[in-house]
């Protein structure tokens, strides 16, 4: 059988996670923290691309990989313009759109950018991305508001929500296509994905500010108030922003993005945490709801994933409010990395056609 060898790189807000795959074997895996001192000297993201990109380099330099031998090097997409779901070479109109970031800043704009910088370094390499969270399958009737000016867009967990709807599928002999599947990636964002045969039809706006309050965003707020906040006097535009994404969620209420320190809090006799902890699993459990109703009912299953799926206490206070619905599996964490080696194996195999990013 042929070795395919796999370079995954993701940036993250925080880290750079890089692993190396001779085809599913893992080679190599790394986990690099920046620091908020190796990060404070840039002032925008993509002013950190030739330290992150360096500081690859050198770790798979350590770790004395053979990199000449990568036929592949695969990179977490960005907010570019909205996409199918699939896998995309990197091309000059996608490296121009990662540059300038279409629909705003995010660590992951980076990876497509490093990758192609690595790929193009080495003999017989190419660069792609898989599942950016620009993933849009939206139907037209879920874009709309009640301010034309204003749709709903599409920016979620897509590479974790696709790759555990695949998991559940084939884990219960069947295929993701066939199925309709309600997913709920709670991480420090929230997102609740409709996947209706393969596509996900409906889903929140995990990033910029609708949906469930998560950690460390504000979710859905009541648009008066913030209207009158907005222009009180008392916040800039940034602070705004930081308000709805960063400092929102359960970091507003409890000064923590830790589900793991609410707990601790609850514990020690925090009644005010285990309100605000419900009422974050309350409005996922609200959510899912909704998207049973777009599926008219007819749902296989509902998917738990991301982080916080690790809590005891959130797990049963949303299997209590939804179980009536479809059977809850549980899926804690994500696994990107290897959803990105998955999705590099499946274009190197052959068995799915890449895609052009214009
Ligand atoms: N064992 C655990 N028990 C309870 N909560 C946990 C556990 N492990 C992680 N978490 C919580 O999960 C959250 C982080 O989830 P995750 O690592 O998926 O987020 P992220 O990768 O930073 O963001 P995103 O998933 O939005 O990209 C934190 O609030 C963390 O405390
Ligand atoms: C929307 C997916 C990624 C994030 O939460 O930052």
């Amino acid at each position: 059988m042929e070795i395919f060898r796999i370079l995954v790189i993701n940036p993250g807000s925080t880290s750079t996670k890089i692993a190396v795959y001779d085809n599913e074997k893992s080679v190599f895996l790394k986990n690099i923290k920046h620091s908020n001192d190796d990060l404070a000297v840039f002032d925008t993201i993509a002013d950190q691309y030739e330290f992150r990109k360096e500081v690859i380099l050198n770790e798979l330099i350590q770790a004395d990989i053979d990199i000449d031998r990568i036929n592949c090097v695969m990179g977490r997409g960005g907010l570019v313009k909205p996409i199918q779901s699939g896998v995309y070479v990197v091309n000059e109109d996608l490296k121009r759109d990662l540059r300038i970031g279409v629909l705003g800043e995010h660590a992951s704009n980076l990876g497509g950018l490093i990758a192609d910088d690595i790929a193009k370094s080495l003999p017989g390499a190419k660069a792609y991305i898989a599942d950016p969270v620009v993933v849009d399958e939206l139907e037209d009737v879920a874009r709309i508001t009640g301010c034309p000016d204003m749709p709903r867009h599409s920016i979620f967990h897509a590479l974790n929500q696709k790759a555990v709807g695949r998991l559940f599928a084939h884990t219960r002999g069947f295929v993701y296509e066939e199925l309709n599947l309600i997913v709920a990636h709670m991480g420090g964002g929230v997102s609740i994905g409709t996947h209706r045969q393969g596509k996900v039809i409906d889903v929140n706006n995990a990033i910029d500010g609708y949906g469930p309050f998560s950690p460390e965003r504000a979710g859905t707020l009541p648009a008066g108030a913030l209207v009158k906040e907005c222009f009180s006097g008392a916040y800039s535009f940034e602070e705004m922003k930081k308000k709805i994404n960063g400092k929102g969620g359960l970091v507003a209420h409890l000064g923590t993005n830790q589900v793991t320190e609410v707990e601790r809090m609850i514990e020690a006799g925090n009644e005010n945490a285990k309100l605000v902890l419900s009422a974050m699993s309350y409005q996922i459990a609200k959510a899912i709801g909704g998207c049973a109703a777009v599926l008219k009912g007819k749902v296989n299953g509902i998917i738990l994933t991301g982080g916080i799926a690790h809590d005891k206490f959130v797990v049963q206070y949303i299997r209590d409010m939804v179980d009536f619905i479809a059977p809850v599996a549980v899926y804690p964490g994500e696994d990107e990395m290897t959803a990105l080696m998955q999705n590099a194996l499946m274009v190197l195999r052959n068995q799915i056609d890449c895609k052009v990013y214009q």
